[in-house]
C-alpha cells in the first residue's frame, strides 16, 4: 500500500479481519508480543522502519487507542509533556509553548487552559481521547495512527474528533482504523479495505465507496456481510 503523505487513510473492513494488526505494524507495536515474527517492509520516505531504532519509530509514529488512555496520575499538563520531557526538554517556557500549541491542535486548549494542573482522568471521555491525541501531537510525528478513535466516544466526541481528522489531515499523515463506514467515507481520503488477514482493496475513498472493483468490496460496503 503507498499511503499518501498529508492524507487521512481509512481502514475497514469486518470484525477480526486483521485492521488493528496492520496498524500495529506500522509503528511495530506487535513486536512486543511473544512469538512475533516479521516479514516484509514499511518505509517512511525512504527509511526502512525495520531498520530504525524502535523508540524512534514510535516517535515519529504516533499512536491514539480506541479507548482513551491517558496516564492516570499525571495532570493534564503532564500528559502532553511527558514525551516531551523523556526526549530531553527541560526549558520550562519552550515545555509550556508546546504543551499548549499541541492542545490548540487537539481542539482542547479552550476547555482545560484553566485547569492544567487538574488529573487527566477529571476529563470526560471525549477530552481524554482529544488529550491523547495532543499527547501523540506534542513530539511532532510525521504520522498519526488512529485505532478506532471514536469507537468509545458520544456522538458529539466522536464528531469532534472526525473533524480533528479533517483538519489535522493538512499537516499529518493520518491511517484510521474505523467500524463506521459512514465515518471513512467523510474523512478518508483512501480506504484499504482488509477481509480475513488480506487487504482485498485500496484506492481513493470515493471510488471504493462507489464503485468498488471487487465484488468481496461491494458486498461489504452494500451491507451484506460484516
Ligand atoms: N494477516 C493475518 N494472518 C493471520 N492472522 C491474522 C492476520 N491479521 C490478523 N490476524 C489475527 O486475527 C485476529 C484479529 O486481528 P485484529 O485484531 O487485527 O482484527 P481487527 O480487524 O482489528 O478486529 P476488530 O475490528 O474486532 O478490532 C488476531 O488474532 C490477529 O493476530
Amino acid at each position: 500500500m503507498n499511503i499518501e503523505a498529508e492524507k487521512a487513510t481509512a481502514i475497514i473492513g469486518p470484525s477480526g479481519c486483521g485492521k488493528s494488526t496492520f496498524v500495529r505494524c506500522l509503528n511495530r507495536l506487535h513486536e512486543t508480543l511473544p512469538m512475533a515474527r516479521v516479514d516484509g517492509e514499511v518505509r517512511l520516505g525512504e527509511e526502512d522502519l525495520y531498520q530504525m531504532d524502535p523508540v524512534d519509530v514510535r516517535r515519529v509514529v504516533g499512536m491514539v487507542f480506541q479507548k482513551p488512555n491517558p496516564f492516570p496520575t499525571l495532570s493534564i499538563f503532564d500528559n502532553v509533556a511527558i514525551g516531551l520531557r523523556l526526549g530531553g526538554m527541560r526549558n520550562k517556557y519552550e515545555l509550556q509553548q508546546r504543551v499548549e500549541e499541541s492542545l490548540r491542535m487537539a481542539a482542547l486548549w479552550d476547555e482545560v487552559k484553566d485547569r492544567l494542573n487538574s488529573p487527566a482522568v477529571s476529563l470526560s471521555g471525549g477530552q481524554q481521547q482529544r488529550l491523547c491525541i495532543a499527547r501523540a501531537l506534542a513530539v511532532e510525528p510525521e504520522v498519526l495512527l488512529m485505532d478506532e478513535p471514536a469507537s468509545a466516544l458520544d456522538p458529539i466526541s466522536t464528531l469532534r474528533v472526525e473533524e480533528l481528522v479533517e483538519q489535522l489531515k493538512g499537516s499529518y499523515t493520518i491511517v484510521i482504523v474505523t467500524h463506521n463506514m459512514q465515518q471513512a467515507a467523510r474523512v478518508a481520503d483512501q480506504t484499504a479495505f482488509f477481509l480475513n488477514g488480506e487487504l482485498v482493496e485500496f484506492g481513493d475513498t470515493t471510488k471504493i465507496f462507489t464503485k468498488p472493483s471487487d465484488q468481496r468490496t461491494e458486498d461489504y460496503i452494500t451491507g451484506r456481510f460484516g
